[in-house]
């Protein structure tokens, strides 16, 4: 599932796997396998937490005040555009619900091609008002930026799991080259949380990480954390969810 429920936690199972460090077990093929058969749809891609539960509502709702409290941190001073990117993508639900709203032009990243088909209906608003962008179908460890291009803002939400930790640093080192510079770029990531150990996920092979190994990662990858919030409003049974705002150091 690739949003986690607690009650799929076993930490007893986990215990038993300990050996197999929990990233080596992430397989590409695998991944777009799971991601290819299932509906290219809202429920789909939020592995059935879809608009018939609080989550996709909470999550953008949740997304917007994070947004807002970090107004000022945010500021885009002329020339610069406000140039998005949402990686890992999927039907291009955030776009289509929040980041059109607070960008100039929105570039995609989807490597599932039953999700970046469907994007065309998703975002044909985005598109009218002139804000659709670029779509990479390819995956996050491909993605090389155009040397010309420089992002306002980098979007990373519940994709990252599908990177082992060693390729996640690299992507992240190529996404705070994107940035623009002298501190005008910003990358946000929103993942759900392990609670004591990464835990590797068959279903969909991916990684949920903990805290500790998130803040890890983000030093490694040179960026320095700004502000973070845990989601609010999601069912009891999900594993935590947080946000994280990060600025290159
Ligand atoms: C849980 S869905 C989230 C989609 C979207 N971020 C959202 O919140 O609506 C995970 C997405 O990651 C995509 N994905 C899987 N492997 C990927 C990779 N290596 N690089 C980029 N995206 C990947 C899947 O196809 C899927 O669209």
């Amino acid at each position: 599932m690739p949003i986690k429920t607690l009650q799929e936690y076993d930490p007893d199972q986990i215990h038993a796997d300990s050996d197999l460090i929990a990233d080596s077990q992430i397989n590409y093929d695998d991944a777009i396998a799971y991601w290819s058969s299932v509906p290219a749809s809202v429920n789909g891609v939020l592995g059935g937490f879809g608009e018939q539960t609080p989550v996709p509502k909470a999550d953008i709702v949740g997304s917007m005040t994070f947004l807002r409290k970090l107004e000022t941190r945010m500021s885009c001073p002329a020339p610069y555009k406000k140039l998005t990117i949402d990686m890992g993508a999927g039907i291009g639900r955030i776009t289509r619900d929040l980041l059109w709203r607070v960008s100039d032009t929105v570039d995609l990243l989807e490597p599932v091609k039953p999700f970046v088909a469907q994007m065309e209906t998703e975002l044909t608003q985005v598109q009218q008002k002139g804000k659709l962008g670029t779509i990479y179908d390819i995956g996050m460890q491909d993605w090389i930026p155009e040397p010309e291009k420089k992002y306002w803002l980098i979007w990373c939400q519940w994709c990252v799991g599908q990177l082992p930790d060693a390729e996640l640093v690299e992507f992240w080192k190529r996404c705070k080259d994107a940035l623009i510079e002298n501190g005008v770029g910003t990358m946000i990531v929103k993942e759900n949380i392990a609670p004591f150990e990464d835990i590797f996920d068959e279903t969909d092979s991916s990684v949920t990480r903990t805290d500790a190994k998130f803040r890890q990662l983000f030093i490694e990858a040179g960026f320095k954390l700004i502000a973070s919030d845990v989601q609010k409003g999601l069912p009891k049974e999900l594993f935590p969810v947080r946000m994280y705002c990060l600025k290159p150091q």
